[in-house]
């Protein structure tokens, strides 16, 4: 078994919505991002990369390459799964919590584990997407920008 951890953050910027797990939510701000700045999977392709100690996102997808300008996130989640059964490991469980006053996730909480567990090639019971506020305060009680934060436990093929 692996464990990993992954966390991610996007200033708020221009736009009428934030992509969170591959869903379109709308809200008063977009984020400021190379990509389509998907905190949730940026997170979760973190954690996979580190569970298996293959780096980062940044990594395997440079802010610097013109190719992931305003990129679909999940493309990036794919490829993490790719290389997780390269490596021998399906996803035993993954928890992913997105730290913001708003948008809500709760009503797109199912959607975004639809998507992600697609992505995995799993199961929708074995992936958890959450949200916290941080009651105002810092710069998510601000508003200035959206976090996410994910947990992956990998088991043997
Ligand atoms: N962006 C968010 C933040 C929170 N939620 C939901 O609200 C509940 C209460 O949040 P607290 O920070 O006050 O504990 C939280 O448990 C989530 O169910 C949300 O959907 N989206
Ligand atoms: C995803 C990548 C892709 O170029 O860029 P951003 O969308 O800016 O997102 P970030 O979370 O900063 O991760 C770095 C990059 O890998």
């Amino acid at each position: 078994m692996r464990i990993g951890s992954g966390f991610d953050v996007h200033a708020f910027g221009e736009g009428d919505h934030v992509m969170l797990g591959g869903v379109r939510v709308p809200h008063g701000r977009g984020v400021v991002a190379h990509s389509d700045g998907d905190v949730v999977i940026h997170a979760l392709c973190d954690a996979i990369f580190g569970a298996l100690a293959l780096g980062d996102i940044g990594r395997h997808f440079p802010p610097t390459d013109a190719r992931w300008r305003d990129a679909d996130s999940r493309q990036f989640l794919r490829h993490a799964a790719v290389l997780m059964a390269r490596h021998g490991y399906t996803l035993g469980n993954a928890d992913v919590t997105v730290i913001g006053e708003a948008p809500k996730v709760g009503p797109h909480a199912q959607a975004m584990r639809e998507n992600l567990a697609a992505d995995l090639d799993s199961e929708i019971g074995r992936i958890s997407v959450k949200a916290t506020t941080t009651e105002k305060l810092g710069f998510c009680g601000r508003g200035e920008g959206i976090a996410a934060q994910a947990c992956v436990l990998l088991e043997r093929a």
